[in-house]
This record gives C-alpha cells, structure tokens and sequence, in this order.
C-alpha cells in the first residue's frame, strides 16, 4: 500500500490549541515507552519548530539503545523516529495511531551520541496523515543518520477504549461502562 500523498493533497494546518514555536511538547501518554519519563523510555524530547508545525526531537543514544557492540539498535532508532514523526502531527491534530513507518538507516550511530529529529506534516487527506523526518548525527543539521516516512491514520478516543488493558483505561480515568460499552460496539 502506498504512503505517496496524492499531489493535491491539503497542505497542513497547525492546531490552534498546540503549542507555540520553541515550547517543549507534552508527552501523548506518560507511559510511552518512546518520550515517556518511565523505565524502559527512550525518553525523546520534543519542541515545537519555528514555523510552528514541524517538530525537533532530542534523543540521547545510551549503552541499553545498542544493537551492534557500541552501536544504536535499528529498531531504536524507529521507535524513536516513530514518536518524533507522532508528536508532529500533534501539532495538527490530536488523535492517530501509525499505520505504516518507512526507514532508511543511512550511518551507523555510536553510543554515547545525540541524535536531533526534524519530523514535519507533508498533508492530510481525510482521516491520513502523511509524515516524515530525518535523524542528524550530534547537530541539527549534523550528518543525516536515518530517514523515515509514515502514515498516520486518525481514531477516535474508542480505538484505545476498545483495545487498550482496561486497568491502563481505568488509571487514566476512564470507567468500566465506557469501557464496555466501546467493547461492545465492535
Ligand atoms: C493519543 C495519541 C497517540 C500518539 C502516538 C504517537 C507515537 C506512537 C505511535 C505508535 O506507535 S501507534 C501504535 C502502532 N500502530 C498501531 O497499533 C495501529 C494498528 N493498526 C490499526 O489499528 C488499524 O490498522 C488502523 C487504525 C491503522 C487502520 O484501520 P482502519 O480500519 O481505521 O482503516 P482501514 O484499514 O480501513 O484503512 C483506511 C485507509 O488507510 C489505508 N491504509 C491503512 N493501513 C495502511 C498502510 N499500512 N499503508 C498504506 N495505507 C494504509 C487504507 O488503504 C485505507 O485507504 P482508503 O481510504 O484510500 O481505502
């Protein structure tokens, strides 16, 4: 299935509740294993960029990210991409889960670096969101280690009603009805 977005395709248009250019982003759910502050987190920062819809993502490449000896795992870098490129289109809408993520790995990544994202919204189509960034060795506009594009698809609250643990549902505050209602609607 193809992630090209059609040429006429609607250009982006930022959420007016998002965060200004420059401000830290929030984490979409403090358990993320990609930005959360938990145990097992890759713990990648995000900030809003200039223009106010693309997204700069900080990840710190640590001894347990390695998959080669002194190396970044691949699939690391996927997660990290894929919640940079997820917190972009925070920026223009608040609700959609990846659908399809494409990488190319372009440079090995030491441990011990940093490595900065760009991630942008290219355009909406409907419930489709096409995204994509690129992974900068050490800088901002530093060697380009990795690229990605991904296509995110918009839900609804029910979408994690329907198939998250309902004690994970019920921390969050949301009550067994809700919960079973969305269940039984499948
Ligand atoms: C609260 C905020 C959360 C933010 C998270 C950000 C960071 C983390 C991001 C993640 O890691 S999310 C977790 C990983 N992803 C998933 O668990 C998603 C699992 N997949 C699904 O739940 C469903 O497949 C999905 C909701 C994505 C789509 O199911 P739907 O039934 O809603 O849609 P459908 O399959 O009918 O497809 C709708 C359109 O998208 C197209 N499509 C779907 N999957 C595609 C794909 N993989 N590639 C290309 N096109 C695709 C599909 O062809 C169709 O095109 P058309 O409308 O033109 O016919």
């Amino acid at each position: 299935m193809s992630i090209e977005p059609p040429a006429d395709a609607a250009a982006p248009q930022r959420n007016p509740k998002a965060p200004p250019p420059g401000e830290r982003t929030t984490s979409h759910y403090e358990g993320c294993r990609g930005c959360g502050d938990v145990p097992g987190s890759l713990r990648v920062r995000s900030w809003v960029g200039d223009d106010g819809v693309s997204v700069i993502s900080r990840f710190d490449v640590l001894e347990e990210h390695q998959g080669a000896p002194g190396l970044l795992h691949g699939g690391m870098l996927m997660t990290a991409l894929d919640d940079a490129l997820g917190t972009a289109y925070t920026q223009v809408t608040r609700s959609a889960v990846t659908a399809r993520l494409e990488t190319d790995f372009r440079r090995p990544v030491p441990v011990g670096s940093t490595l900065w994202l760009r991630s942008r919204v290219d355009a909406l189509v409907g419930r489709k969101i096409y995204v994509s960034g690129e992974a900068h060795l050490g800088e901002l506009d530093g060697e380009v280690a990795g690229t990605a594009r991904a296509l995110f698809l918009e839900v609804g609250v029910e979408h994690f009603l329907r198939h998250g643990r309902p004690e994970d549902l019920e921390a969050l505050g949301a009550s067994r009805e809700v919960i079973e209602a969305a269940r039984t609607a499948r």
